[in-house]
């Protein structure tokens, strides 16, 4: 888990000012959607928290240090698309994971290390329901399958924070319904902070226990880039909140797969 500060954050790229003033609590181990028209600066915001963009002013803290300038395995991060290597198996996506998490500078695990790897991948997989396709390529699997596999590629480096950019945009209704009653299981059993950028407010008020809205309240026709987004709601939405973790006995990351298969997460 993982809380997140944000303190009078401004972005701006030459003389466009992205985003301004932006102050944020984000509490460890919370679910924040973010929403807000096109352009505000809702990825951008994302990238920022990710390590890949550099706030033009301002500071952002992970559990009160300043953020790491580098993405690492404490932050994995979810697209639209895209988000899983072509070329790897599903297996090979899920332990590229681990051994990215394990081995940054490496990137491969040898022996018993990467036995233990493929096995906690097995689960992973299992875990998102796509145990059946463990060997094939994702030019081989439907978009909803690869947007399962990169969410089990971005949970086998153990994220303190996953972000989630628009990840289930391009899937229709009924599949993202059935990503919805994935992803909630997955973010209570790992205790992640989540920030997921929508366009889908439905899916903003069903998912979060707090939802934010990013807009430009000010323009200047004369100079469009003068002004930036800024935070403009912020609703907290208890209802979506866990109960209280009742403490299960657990050995390991697949130990929940059996309750995640009851609740009828996993087909
Ligand atoms: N690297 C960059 N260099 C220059 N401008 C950028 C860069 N990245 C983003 N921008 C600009 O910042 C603004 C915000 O972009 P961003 O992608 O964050 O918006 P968004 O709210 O996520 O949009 P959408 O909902 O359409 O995905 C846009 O005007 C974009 O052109």
């Amino acid at each position: 888990m993982s809380a997140i500060t944000v303190r009078d954050v401004w972005v701006e790229y030459g003389d466009q000012i992205v985003l301004e003033a932006l102050n944020l609590d984000i509490a460890s181990g919370s679910f924040v959607t973010v929403v807000g028209p096109s352009g505000c600066g809702k990825s951008t915001f994302l990238r920022m928290v990710l390590g890949q963009e550099r706030p033009t002013r301002g500071r952002l803290l992970l559990d009160g240090a300043p953020l790491p300038a580098e993405p690492g395995p404490d932050r994995g991060i979810v697209f639209q698309r895209y988000s899983v290597f072509p070329h790897l198996t599903v297996l090979g996506n899920v332990l590229a994971g681990f051994e990215f998490a394990a081995s940054p500078l490496l990137g491969t695990l040898f022996g018993a290390a990467r036995r233990r790897a493929v096995a906690a991948s097995d689960e992973l997989i299992a875990a998102v329901g796509l145990a059946a396709h463990r060997d094939k390529y994702p030019s081989a699997l439907s978009g909803g399958m690869q947007q399962r596999l990169a969410i089990a590629q971005a949970l086998a480096k153990n994220p303190k924070v996953l972000l989630l950019d628009e990840p289930f945009g391009a899937l229709d209704p009924g599949t993202r319904a059935q990503m919805h009653d994935l992803l909630k299981p997955l973010w209570r059993q790992h205790g992640m902070t989540v920030i997921m950028v929508t366009h889908d407010l439905k899916e903003a008020f069903g998912l979060g226990t707090r939802l934010i809205a990013f807009d430009k309240l000010r323009h200047d026709p004369q100079a469009p880039g003068r002004y930036g987004a800024r935070l403009t709601y912020d609703l907290d939405l208890p209802r979506n909140r866990p109960a209280p973790a009742t403490p299960v006995p657990t050995t390991g990351r697949g130990a929940d797969i059996p309750l995640l298969i009851s609740q009828g997460a996993i087909p």
